[in-house]
């Protein structure tokens, strides 16, 4: 029912390291100057270095785009908490040494030690959880309850408020991700597996200048899409679609309030063993990194309070590393794009060949390296977005924590929390004019997406198999999908109508992760991504919105026209199985085995900018079509698709 879950916010209407890397001392001389600076140097923020051992101002500028009010707050807060902390907590270090460049006369070069046995590996020695932690008593310090609230920076966006919905204010709790440890354990159940979350952004300029129609309508914790369509006279008519998520977040509510939605109830739990996954969902264009790119930098500081705080001199330690996922293979984001291996270890654990990690205790300088990471990440040109996010990125916080809770040993992981901000999906309609290795990324892409959600799906009706190797972008997040996981999911939505078939389609995805939730599926549900739909009910034009005129004016030239072929009817299903199905010689991918991607790797691929050539999997024209088709709010074709086309990867 609507409103019956009433959710605080949104309710407005309107490399290589060699083994001893085992035995690497975390001590004292961890916070050596010179061995600060040669980290720092690795890490490419030498800048950074005379600082390293005086305490730095801290501007948390509430994100990193922009500045704002909000900065000069948390600039505050942190500080007092250094001072309650005392000591220098600047350092970064990359857990594998510097000086392994892996670009020789603009070839990309792997060091092919990092495939021998005993490199790094870095998940095989650490993954193994440690026992529970006990939880200290509330921090009795600095409150974050002074925090910055409301508008954050991204108010000075260039996008204006063109709605009839009017914002309200949403009774935010407190930020206080102290507070919310305070029933640690019981809070930490309490945090839903999944959380399913939509945000909607506002008319750009563009729409806005081209009269584009608001048609999303938000609510407490529902929405409704106003979709035009044309009765058999060609008289138009509104359909309602009405969903219910675990909170709608619409277009006035900030990245901050979207941080305490989404992220902050999470980060206590990962000091309890848990591994948690944040990503956001949607059309390209819809506001994905928009909303991802802050998160990452609001967990750290408060993951960061933590340790300084209530688990102050128990040994964790923080580590970042940030790497990406383009045409099924990793690229580390920190490292000069070095190409990344994965690997399984004995106990199924993932490990990433030769990724820097970096150990950080500041968060001026993950600043820096999300800022690093950003900016060497693929995008491209799609019809909605100019600035496309054509990769998968993923940033990990993970927490460590030596056995004996001091730094003399080695440290093992404790919990992790992975951010990713996956590639826009778009469909193959919407590709159509791009070239061939714009619609195999766009392919490829939707793979994946189907795969995460398989495995979501799978992960919450504790299935005893889980498809990871569905696509590379779950396998790498295989360890975050076991055992003590959280996952929350933000699905991005554009609130114009000529992207509503986009919005349907996001929310139709959503919607069945978030039926996922509850346990309530059943594999051969196909054709139910209207679960959550309340209501689905035609209306007149007239009674919601302007004369007919408007929508001539509102023809959106970025999207394709809505065909009665591209609803969600069961004919369509039919049509484009066939193209799976009619074609018995399906194409498996041609996914190159451990053995060739090995020599591979060992010096002879190269990288150019962007890195297309790297793409190593191959599509026949009919399969490219169909994935680019993919209607992927529908759970039942995924299984088809991953099941019965040999959708392998890698192994
Ligand atoms: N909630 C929002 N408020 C203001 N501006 C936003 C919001 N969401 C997105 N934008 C703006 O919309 C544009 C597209 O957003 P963004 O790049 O995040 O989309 P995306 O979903 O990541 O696209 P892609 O998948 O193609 O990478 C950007 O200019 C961004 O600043």
């Amino acid at each position: 029912m609507i409103g019956e879950k009433m959710n605080a916010v949104g309710r407005q209407r309107s490399g290589a390291a060699p083994a001893a890397h085992h035995q690497r001392q975390y001590s004292d001389n961890f916070l050596e100057s010179s061995s600060n600076g040669r980290w720092l140097q690795s890490a490419g923020l030498q800048h950074l270095q005379s600082s390293s051992n005086a305490v730095p101002p801290v501007q948390d500028t509430g994100g990193y785009y922009n500045g704002g009010g909000q900065g000069s707050r948390m600039y505050r807060s942190v500080q007092a908490q250094r001072t309650y902390s005392g000591g220098s907590d600047l350092f970064a270090e990359p857990l594998t040494p510097p000086g392994n460049s892996r670009r020789k006369n603009g070839e990309e070069q792997v060091s092919t030690n990092e495939y021998s046995p005993g490199l790094l590996d870095l998940h095989s020695f650490d993954t193994e959880l440690l026992t529970e932690v006990s939880v200290p008593g509330l921090f009795d310090g600095p409150s974050m309850n002074h925090l910055s609230r409301g508008r954050s920076f991204d108010d000075s966006d260039p996008y204006f408020g063109n709605n009839k919905q009017s914002g309200r204010a949403r009774g935010l709790p407190e930020s206080n991700v102290l507070k919310s440890l305070a029933a640690d354990n019981v809070k930490a159940s309490n945090v839903a597996k999944i959380k399913v979350v939509v945000r909607k952004r506002p008319l750009n300029k563009k729409e806005l200048a081209k009269n584009d129609e608001d048609i999303i309508e938000t609510c407490s914790n529902s929405l409704v899409v106003h979709e035009t369509k044309l009765k058999v006279d060609l008289t138009e008519y509104l359909e309602k679609h009405e969903f219910v998520f675990d909170a709608v977040l619409n277009e006035e509510v900030s990245n901050d309030e979207v941080y305490r939605e989404t992220v902050e109830p999470i980060v206590p739990i990962i000091f309890q063993r848990t591994k948690a996954t944040c990503f956001a969902y949607g059309q390209t264009g819809s506001g994905k990194t928009y909303t991802m790119k802050p998160l990452p930098l609001r967990a750290v500081r408060d993951i960061l309070r933590l340790m300084h705080h209530t688990y102050r001199n128990q040994g964790f330690q923080l580590f970042f590393s940030f790497f990406e996922i383009y045409g099924g293979k990793l690229y580390d984001l920190l490292s000069d794009r070095k190409k990344l291996c994965m690997r399984e270890d004995g106990k199924q654990q993932v490990c990433i060949v030769g990724l820097q990690e970096y150990r950080v205790a500041d968060v001026e300088i993950v600043k820096e390296l999300i800022e690093r990471g950003n900016a060497t990440r693929s995008t491209g040109t799609t019809g909605a977005n100019e600035e496309s996010s054509r990769s998968h990125a993923i940033l990990q916080l993970t927490i460590k924590r030596s056995a004996d809770g001091s730094e003399s040993k080695p440290p093992r992981v404790v919990g992790k929390l992975s951010f990713i901000d996956l590639a826009g999906s778009e469909r193959g309609a919407d590709t159509t004019d791009n070239d061939k290795q714009t619609r195999m990324e766009g392919a490829e892409i939707n793979k994946s997406l189907l795969a995460l959600k398989e495995c979501i799906r799978a992960l919450d009706n504790d299935q005893g198999h889980i498809p990871f190797r569905g696509s590379k972008l779950t396998e790498v997040l295989r360890d975050s999908f076991v055992g003590n996981s959280r996952t929350v999911m933000i699905s991005c939505i554009s609130p114009n109508s000529g992207s509503c078939e986009h919005t349907l389609n996001t929310l139709r995805y959503a919607d069945r992760v978030k039926s996922l939730s509850k346990g309530n599926i059943s594999k051969k549900d196909v054709l139910s991504s209207t679960t959550n739909l309340k209501e689905s009910t035609t209306q007149p034009l007239s009674s919601f919105l302007p004369p007919a005129s408007t929508f001539e004016d509102d023809t959106n030239d970025s999207w394709p026209e809505q065909t009665d072929k591209e609803e969600y009817e069961e004919e369509y299903y039919e049509e484009e199985k066939p193209a799976w199905k009619k074609n018995s010689k399906v194409e498996s991918f041609n996914f190159l085995n451990v053995d060739d991607k090995m020599k591979r790797a060992n010096g002879q691929t190269k990288w150019k900018e962007p890195p297309k050539p790297d793409m190593k999997y191959s599509y026949s024209d009919d399969n490219l079509d169909a994935l680019l088709k993919v209607n992927i709010a529908e759970v039942g074709f995924v299984v088809d698709l991953i099941e019965e086309s040999n959708f392998r990867c890698w192994y």
